[in-house]
């Protein structure tokens, strides 16, 4: 090789940093543990009659951060509903859970209610992290669907949007970029996923438009106890008297 060579490739090799194109996008499907037939047949009827009784009862516009009511981004109804067996059945299942979506859920409450959707009603594309403060507590989302059999309404699949972040962090990644995955909401079915993850309720068609024949979900999630306050912060060293 002459030197005449070796100079002209040496510029060429500075200028080609990476071999990645600037446009690749970084992909992954985000982890739903979905679990179907969860209470069982007479455990998740019971469940559906207590819901239905709700959906006759006081039930308000559900809300986006647990205040606001914004119906080009959420249109259903939410109320509160005592689930006793559910939880302890999501006790059950929780470490499977915890390590396949590799959290650790110590030291969480639950905080759940009852939401259901009717002829028209949807969820946008959301994270569960986002809004009023408390909501950054939460670390693991559970859906609990129920409904009456056939199904009475079409669509209202849960979607989950996959991760798509352009390698290039100095790019903004777009929205359409996305892929995602539809879940059916069967009755007595539970999904698990991290409150992080994008995702949004598929517009419900329910021709009879009639409560009963809703798409009925307990949704909730289980957040990190507020910190109590630590030794440190409780004990005062000294007596007051002794502070200027
Ligand atoms: O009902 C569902 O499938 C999900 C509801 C939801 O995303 C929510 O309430 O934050
Ligand atoms: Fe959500």
């Amino acid at each position: 090789m002459t030197v005449q060579e070796s100079t002209t490739a040496a510029p060429d090799a500075e200028e080609r940093t990476s071999r990645v194109s600037a446009d690749a996008i970084w992909r992954l499907p985000v982890t739903v543990c979905r679990i179907t037939d969860f209470l069982g047949e007479r455990a998740s009827a019971a469940l559906l009659e207590r819901a239905v009784a709700a959906a006759y009862g006081a039930l308000a516009p559900s809300t986006v951060d647990g205040t606001q009511v914004i119906p080009k981004v959420r249109r259903s109804r939410s109320g509160l509903l005592a689930v006793p067996e559910l939880l302890e059945a999501i006790d059950e299942v929780l470490p499977a859970v915890e390590r396949t979506l590799g959290i650790s859920c110590a030291d969480t409450e639950p905080s759940y209610g009852l939401n259901v959707h009717n002829d028209g009603d949807f969820y946008r594309a959301h994270q569960d992290t986002r809004g009023v403060g408390y909501s950054a507590n939460r670390l693991l989302t559970f859906v609990y669907y129920l409904h009456r059999r056939p199904r009475p309404f079409l669509g209202g699949e849960l979607r989950v949007f996959d991760v798509a972040l352009p390698l290039d962090s100095g790019r903004a990644g777009k929205w359409e970029d996305r892929t995602w995955q539809d879940w059916e909401p069967e009755h007595d079915s539970i999904v698990f996923f991290r409150p992080t993850a994008w995702h949004e309720v598929r517009k419900v068609e329910c021709p009879s438009g009639r409560p009963e024949d809703s798409r009925f979900a307990i949704n909730g999630w289980l957040c990190a106890r507020p910190a109590l306050p630590s030794a440190r912060d409780d004990v005062d060293p000294l007596p007051r008297t002794f502070k200027n």
